[in-house]
């Protein structure tokens, strides 16, 4: 399937000179969303998870109907300030700004297989501190899956020992 055809390119958002992809027409696609998933899904067995942990808010998006596929636990990373209950927390950058994201601190058990699953990967600085929050769990990260990799940024470098899967590359 041309996955790309899903991808509408904006140009200067959420900032100048960003092109922002966006995947929601690839989202409203049923059959096309179904068949992105199910790439990812393919990888994810492989690789014998326990749980999928996604980033708020695209990772979610991405990352629950992996796990509802293959019939393992999904964990959110979110935000600042969303989580009710007491938290591991994480300050990062990204491609535009700051953010901080937080797990509930029963929700990863040590020894854990958890592969970490987002919409796109730009910097790496999402998926680094995600890692970086995971592994403080005493889980292991046995990789990362997206829809869509940004290439011009080079964020392989700064995840190289873990394996990472992409649909598409721009
Ligand atoms: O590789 P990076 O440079 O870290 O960029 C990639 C991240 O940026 C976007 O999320 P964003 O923080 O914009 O949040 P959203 O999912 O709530 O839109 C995207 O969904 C990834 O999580
Ligand atoms: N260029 C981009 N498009 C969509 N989401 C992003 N997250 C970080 N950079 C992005």
């Amino acid at each position: 399937m041309n996955f790309e055809h899903y991808i509408a390119a904006v140009e200067n958002f959420p900032e100048e000179g960003v092109t922002f992809r966006d995947i929601t027409p690839l989202m409203a696609d049923g059959p096309a969303f179904r068949a992105a998933i199910s790439e990812i899904s393919e990888f994810a067995r492989q690789k014998e998870v326990d749980i999928i942990v996604g980033p708020e808010a695209r990772g979610f998006i991405v990352g629950c109907p992996v796990a509802f596929d293959l019939e393992v636990g999904f964990v959110p990373a979110r935000k600042k300030g969303k989580l009710p209950r007491e938290t591991a927390t994480i300050d990062y950058g990204l491609e535009y700004g700051k953010s901080t994201l937080q797990i509930h601190k029963d929700a990863i058990k040590p020894g854990q297989r958890v592969l970490i699953v987002d919409d796109l990967l730009a910097t790496g600085g999402t998926i680094k501190a995600t890692i970086d929050l995971v592994e403080s769990f005493g889980a292991e990260v046995v990789g990362a899956a997206f829809l869509i990799e940004l290439e011009e940024f080079a964020a392989r470098e700064k995840i190289s020992e873990y394996e990472v899967f992409t649909l598409l590359k721009y």
